[in-house]
This record gives structure tokens, C-alpha cells and sequence, in this order.
């Protein structure tokens, strides 16, 4: 738009008088819609999307989005990911040092030892239609815990804190398994604390009666996956994390609305939305090319899923490693696959396009990571699970730096108000 077509438009917040770009009226609103292209005036910032708003202070995950950069409380993400295991990642994220070995095996023993779910949480999760989303089935689970463990959750008791953050770390992936199974109408499993983290919750997904031997391809690319997963300072479900919390709601709550925004496709759902894409393009008589111009022509709004990101104008560092490991461990758990052949060919066009190029475009975490986590046996419908069970030790520890910050207030942003401005009540009759 040019700046021809932007007028100024004046507003009155708290008796200041503020001045906004106003752009043209779009056919279906009320006469007026604000850009976010707007003057700044020092007392209210119409911010549309955050794109340049700090919502709090943080020491936990540092982003360089331009240089393609991330480093949890300083540690490259790339060393985390070759050598060390998802809850150490966790242990580093929420207490902010790495732990010595007496320490991680306290933290590991501890979290294994929670796994159980009360019995209840069978009756729940098998109350839901088998045809539920597993997301809807997280986070209403999650939202239950705190019912369970009323001693874990007042927030302002250290202790309190502490066990939330075991239960929650020790529950979710049991949680995930059941909802797994429910989906595939069979019976829950509870787990084997003697198995350890990630090999249990394989074979609570996967154990189909006798023994189970667990595959430790599939245990490395797991717990390579959940790291690379852990934490990505304030995206919008860890915003909604913090804002939740700020209002003093307890861990499992704050949580629980988290995963509800992780579940949309601009964020982690995208991880299934890209599997459904490569599964339209496989099956429709489009080739790649076609399906290109269609995003590039933005018909229907038809997007490129698992490209661009809000911060990162670069390679995201977590789907330079996915993408990596993606052929070697397809290769390992014997599987070849069309489908990463197809999102190879979608990136190498991408990548030498003026489209992506000008937009800086690159792939995100999402792209990739289906398409092990399909190798791996799981349908699509559990890719955001998957990334649900990763990400917890990002929430609890962003959850609890804000608790613990005297600076937090409540979230509770302004907004600019474009209704109509008084008028008089009609009864119905007169209408
Ligand atoms: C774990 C995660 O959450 S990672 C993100 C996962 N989400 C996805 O992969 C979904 C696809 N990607 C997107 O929708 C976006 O890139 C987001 C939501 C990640 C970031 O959105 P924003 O920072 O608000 O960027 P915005 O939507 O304004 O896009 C900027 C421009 O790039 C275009 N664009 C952005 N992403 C894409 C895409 N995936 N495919 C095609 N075009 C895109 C937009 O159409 C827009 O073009 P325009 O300037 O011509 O209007
Ligand atoms: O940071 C973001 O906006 C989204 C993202 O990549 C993540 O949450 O991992």
C-alpha cells in the first residue's frame, strides 16, 4: 500500500490524544481499519502481532533470527543436540545450569517416578471419541491434573512449583501415549519407570501385547527431536503461557492453554499441516512446480506449511539438524520415502525463488520433522503431541522465570477502539 493511501486518523486514550495511520475501509468492516504502519506516540503502541513488542526479560533461550542462532541459557542448540538427553535439556532450561551427574540422575529418578497416571484418567481419555484429536485430549488431561495434586499448586510455594514441575514433566508423555491409544481404540498401558524416559513412552505408544523391544534408532531421533523442541523464547504459546500465568493461574492451567496454542497450523500444527500437504501433492495430478505458483499466487491463501517464521530470516538451526538426520534415520529404520524427496524438491524451489527469497522464506522446525515422526509409526494426528511432550520444559521454565521476575504484572494489553462511538439503545420492535 502506499503511504498516499493512508490518512491520519486520531483517537483518545486515558485523555492523550494518539494518532494512527488509518487505511481505507475494506469491504465487511465497520468504515475504518487500523494499520499497524502507525505513528508511534510514547504512550500506547498498536502493535498488531507483537512483531516488535518485548513482553518481558528473559535468560533463558537466546535467538539470533538473522544469523539463524539458538542457544538455550547459552549453549549452542547444534551441541545439545548431538550430545545430550531431553531431560538434562529440561534440567538446563528450568534451573539454568547444566547438572552434574548426581544431579541428573536425582532429576531423572524423580521425574520417572511420577509417571503413573491416577486410574481415573482412563474413564477420561477413554471418554473422548476415539476420533478426538489427541491435542484436545493433552490438554484437557493436563487441565484435570491439578485435581490430582491440589499440594502442587499454589503457585508462590517453592515446593509446590517444584512438584509441578516433576508431574508435569513425568505426566505428559503417558498422557500422550493414552491418548495414542485411545485414537487406535486400544487398551492403555501404563508405564515402566524402569525403562527410562524416552524408551517408555515408545512402548506405551507402541507395545502391542508380550514384550517390546525397544529400537535405540528410534530412541536417538526421538530425543534428538524433543530437544531440538525444548524451548524458543516468547512464541505465541509460550506467550500465552506467561500471559495465562500472569494472571496467577497455577502451572497445569497455564500449560493446558498453551498446548491449545500450539495446536494451531501457524504453529505447531504446522508440522501436521505440512504431512497433509505432501500428501495433497502426492496424491493430485498438480507437480511440485504448480503447487509453487499456487502459494506464490496465494490462491485460496494456500501457504508453503513448515516455511517462514516470525523471527527467523534465515535457515532455522532445528531444521538445518532435522533435516540432516531426516535421510539417516529414514535410512536406519529402513524406511525410503517419496514424501521427503517431494519436500526437498519444495525447498530447493523455494530456496531459488524471488518469492521466498525477497520474503526470506526458509524452512522452520515443522518441515521436516513429520516425516520422521512418520517413519518413526505415528499418524500425523500425533506430530503435535510429539512437540507438545517436547516443549514442556520451555513453558514450566518461562512460567516459572516470570513468576519468579518482581517486574511481571498482569498481561493485559491495550487496544484501539474503532466501533461506533455512543448511541442510543433500540428496542427490537423499532429495529
Ligand atoms: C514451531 C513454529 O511455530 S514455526 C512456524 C510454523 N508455521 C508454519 O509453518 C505455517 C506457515 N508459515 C506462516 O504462516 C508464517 O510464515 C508464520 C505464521 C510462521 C510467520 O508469520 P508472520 O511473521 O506474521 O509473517 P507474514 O504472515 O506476515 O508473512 C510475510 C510475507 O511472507 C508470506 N509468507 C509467510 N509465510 C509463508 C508461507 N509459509 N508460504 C507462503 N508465503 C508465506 C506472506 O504471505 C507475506 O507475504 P506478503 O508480504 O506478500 O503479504
Ligand atoms: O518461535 C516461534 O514463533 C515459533 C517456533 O519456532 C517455536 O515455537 O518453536
Amino acid at each position: 500500500m502506499s503511504d498516499a493511501t493512508l490518512t491520519p486518523a486520531t483517537f483518545r486514550v486515558d485523555d492523550h490524544e494518539l494518532e494512527f495511520a488509518r487505511v481505507p475501509a475494506v469491504e465487511g468492516n465497520d468504515g475504518v481499519h487500523i494499520s499497524n504502519l502507525l505513528k508511534e506516540t510514547g504512550l500506547v503502541t498498536l502493535d498488531s502481532g507483537f512483531m516488535n513488542t518485548a513482553s518481558c526479560e528473559s535468560k533463558i533461550t537466546y535467538i539470533d533470527g538473522d544469523a539463524g542462532i539458538l542457544r538455550y541459557r547459552g549453549y549452542p542448540i547444534e551441541q545439545l543436540a548431538e550430545q545430550s538427553s531431553f531431560l538434562e535439556v529440561a534440567y538446563l532450561l528450568i534451573k539454568g545450569e547444566l547438572p552434574t551427574a548426581t544431579e541428573l540422575s536425582a532429576f531423572t529418578e524423580r521425574v520417572e517416578r511420577h509417571t503413573h497416571l491416577h486410574d481415573n484418567f482412563k474413564a477420561l481419555i477413554g471418554a473422548f471419541p476415539q476420533d478426538a484429536h489427541p491435542m484436545a485430549v493433552l490438554s484437557s488431561a493436563v487441565s484435570a491434573l491439578p485435581g490430582y495434586y491440589p499440594e502442587s499448586v499454589d503457585p508462590f510455594d517453592e515446593n509446590a512449583v517444584e512438584l509441578a514441575t516433576v508431574l508435569l514433566l513425568a505426566k505428559l508423555p503417558t498422557i500422550a501415549a493414552y491418548a495414542f491409544r485411545r485414537s487406535r481404540g486400544e487398551e492403555m498401558i501404563g508405564p515402566d519407570q524402569s525403562l527410562g524416559y524416552v524408551p517408555d513412552f515408545l512402548r506405551m505408544s507402541f507395545a502391542n501385547g508380550g514384550g517390546y523391544e525397544t529400537d535405540p534408532e528410534l530412541v536417538k531421533a526421538l530425543n534428538l527431536l524433543l530437544i531440538l523442541h525444548a524451548d524458543h523464547e516468547q512464541n505465541c504459546s509460550t506467550s500465552t503461557v506467561r500471559i495465562v500465568g500472569s494472571a496467577h493461574a497455577n502451572l497445569y492451567a497455564s500449560v493446558s492453554a498453551g498446548i491449545g496454542a500450539l495446536s494451531g497450523p501457524l504453529h505447531g500444527g504446522a508440522n501436521e499441516a505440512v504431512l497433509a500437504m505432501l500428501n495433497d501433492i502426492q496424491s493430485s495430478d498438480d507437480d511440485v512446480d504448480t503447487f509453487m505458483t499456487r502459494v506464490k499466487n496465494k490462491e485460496q491463501g494456500v501457504r508453503l506449511m513448515g516455511f517462514g517464521h516470525r523471527v527467523y530470516k534465515n535457515y532455522d538451526p532445528r531444521a538445518a539438524i532435522v533435516k540432516g538426520v531426516a535421510h539417516t534415520v529414514l535410512e536406519k529404520l529402513g524406511k525410503s520415502d517419496e514424501q521427503l524427496e517431494i519436500a526437498m524438491r519444495l525447498e530447493e524451489i523455494a530456496l531459488s525463488d524471488e518469492y521466498f527469497i525477497q520474503r526470506k522464506l526458509y524452512p522452520n522446525v515443522d518441515f521436516y520433522t513429520g516425516l520422521i515422526y512418520k517413519a518413526m509409526g505415528f499418524p500425523t494426528n500425533m506430530f503435535t503431541p510429539l512437540f507438545a511432550v517436547g516443549r514442556a520444559p520451555g513453558w514450566i521454565a518461562q512460567w516459572r522465570e516470570m513468576m519468579n521476575d518482581p517486574t511481571t504484572k498482569i498481561g493485559r494489553p491495550r487496544q484501539v477502539y474503532t466501533g461506533h462511538a455512543e448511541r442510543e439503545y433500540v428496542g427490537v420492535d423499532a429495529r
